[in-house]
């Protein structure tokens, strides 16, 4: 964000001109869900308080009544002036008296724990039955890592201000944002690599397509039965032109949609392979073990989740194709990873990249923050329905993902559209669903993406 700013401030912007389109930007939102009522609004000692006083003169010009708090006087040039055009009367402090708070304590540049008096003004907000508004971020939030620095009041919209901060992808901050929401202001953020997912579309298959054209996905099903089979059904739903479920033992409950192959052997040395999935109840033992060996000598683009996760290590990448494999871990199986590769970091961003770094895997990290790490990039994602914390659904994930390399044998394509499918399938599966129901629901969900 500072990159983007210093670069736009080089080619003849200021940062007054810069504070102005946030500022009244992030005012024709609030005046969309204020819709006529009082707003009072927090303005710091920073910048996020310059955008505070071009909010609140920009709402009073529209004819809002409008309360202005700020404990401290601007400290910055740009905020200062910001203040110097806010010619109504403003409060050292007060109550918080209106049914719209609009929070800019601080944005970015939080650098400690919030202490004080805006301590006070942020404890007041949390118990304030008012609809709550964040500047760019919460102001008790550190924006590059989304851990917390004050009282973190459960606000009903975040507005960012010219791009996401990786706080708004990221645990425990996200949880409090409410809806989030991006004001434009005219940077230029072409060729920064770290970004918030942006919704994929999808294409009907070619004129000319046959089934495996589109992809024969291979998954090799393990000891335990219903985990690759929930992956088989999304992954029919995803995409591929031909789901295989490789397996030795009998699938009397296999849809008659699905093939299954006996000869595991024979099925995955099959050259029309697109793409292959193991791991989904794997077990971890040495049948598994030698199996994953099996899969990774292929050097097919390849899905490995759940088991897998816990057999793989640094000799079993060893001779694999590590750009063409991604790997789908939850909190449990990254922190397994992380010890096998001896990857330590204090936050899951960290974990996530350096993991990528070592391995050269794309790295997929679930969870209410789901974090993708593939070559230079690195992606968040809007924050998906809660209800999937149900299990199966990892397998339901893999499987789509696995779908998704399949039709094109990109990892971290198929990672990102993965997780707008499974996103997605979780809102129209309705609430209270389980995996199975989950699978089912990816077919309505591939529609959304048409
Ligand atoms: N620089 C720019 O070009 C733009 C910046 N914008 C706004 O500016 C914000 C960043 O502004 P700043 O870098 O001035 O920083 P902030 O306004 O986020 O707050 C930092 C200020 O508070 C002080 N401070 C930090 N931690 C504190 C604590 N715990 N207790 C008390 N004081 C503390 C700092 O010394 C600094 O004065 C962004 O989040 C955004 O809202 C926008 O106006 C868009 C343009
Ligand atoms: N609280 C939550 N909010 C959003 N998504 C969640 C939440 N909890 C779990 N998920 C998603 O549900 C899936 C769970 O996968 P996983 O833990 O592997 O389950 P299982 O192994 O039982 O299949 C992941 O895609 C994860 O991102
Ligand atoms: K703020």
């Amino acid at each position: 964000m500072r990159a983007a700013e210093r670069a736009a401030m080089d080619a003849g912007t200021s940062e007054w001109e810069l504070m102005q389109r946030a500022g009244e930007g992030a005012a024709q939102w609030i005046a969309r869900v204020a819709a006529g009522r009082p707003v009072t609004v927090l303005c710091g000692p920073g910048n996020n308080g310059g955008d505070g006083y071009v909010i609140a003169d920009t709402l009073s010009k529209k004819g809002y009544q409008v309360q202005v708090i700020a404990p401290r006087e601007p400290g910055t040039a740009t905020a200062q002036l910001a203040r110097a055009h806010f010619a109504v009367e403003v409060e050292a402090e007060g109550q918080l008296r209106n049914p719209v708070v609009v929070d800019c304590l601080f944005g970015y540049g939080l650098a400690r724990q919030v202490e004080g008096k805006f301590k006070d003004l942020l404890k007041k907000l949390s118990i304030n039955h008012c609809y709550k508004i964040a500047i760019d971020v919460p102001s008790g939030i550190e924006s590059d890592t989304g851990s917390v620095l004050g009282p973190l009041p459960q606000y009903d919209l975040t507005l960012a201000l010219g791009a996401w901060k990786q706080a708004h992808g990221l645990m425990p901050a996200t949880a409090s944002m409410g809806a989030r929401r991006l004001v434009p202001i005219g940077l230029d953020l072409e060729g920064f690599t770290s970004t918030m997912s942006a919704r994929p579309s999808f294409a009907a298959p070619a004129p000319d397509a046959h089934k495996y054209r589109r992809g024969l996905l291979a998954i090799v099903a393990g000891a335990m039965p219903g985990a690759s089979l929930l992956a088989a059904e999304a992954a029919m739903l995803a995409g591929a032109g031909y789901v295989k479920l490789l397996s030795e033992h009998p699938w009397p409950n296999a849809p008659a949609d699905l093939v299954v192959a006996k000869d595991v052997n024979e099925a995955l040395d099959d050259a029309r392979n697109s793409a292959l999935l193991f791991g989904p109840g794997a077990a971890r033992d040495d049948v598994a073990r030698c199996r994953l060996a099996q899969v990774l000598e292929k050097r097919k683009p390849t899905v490995l989740d759940a088991d897998a996760l816990h057999l793989l290590d640094p000799d079993m990448l060893e001779g694999a194709d590590a750009t063409k494999l991604c790997i789908t871990p939850h909190e449990g199986e990254l922190a397994k990873l992380c010890d096998a590769f001896g990857v330590t970091a204090d936050s899951k961003l960290d974990r996530v990249r350096l993991l990528r770094d070592v391995t050269g895997l794309t790295v997929l990290a679930k969870g209410p923050d789901t974090i993708l790490a593939g070559g230079a990039t690195t992606r968040f994602f809007p924050r998906g329905s809660s209800w999937l914390s149900v299990a199966g659904t990892g397998d339901v994930l893999a499987g789509i993902v696995a779908s998704r390399l399949a039709g094109h044998g990109d990892p971290l394509r198929a990672c990102e559209e993965g997780v707008w499918l499974h996103q997605e399938a979780a809102r129209l599966a309705s609430p209270a669903f389980s995996a199975s129901d989950l699978a089912r629901a990816v077919k309505p969900a591939m529609a959304s993406f048409l």
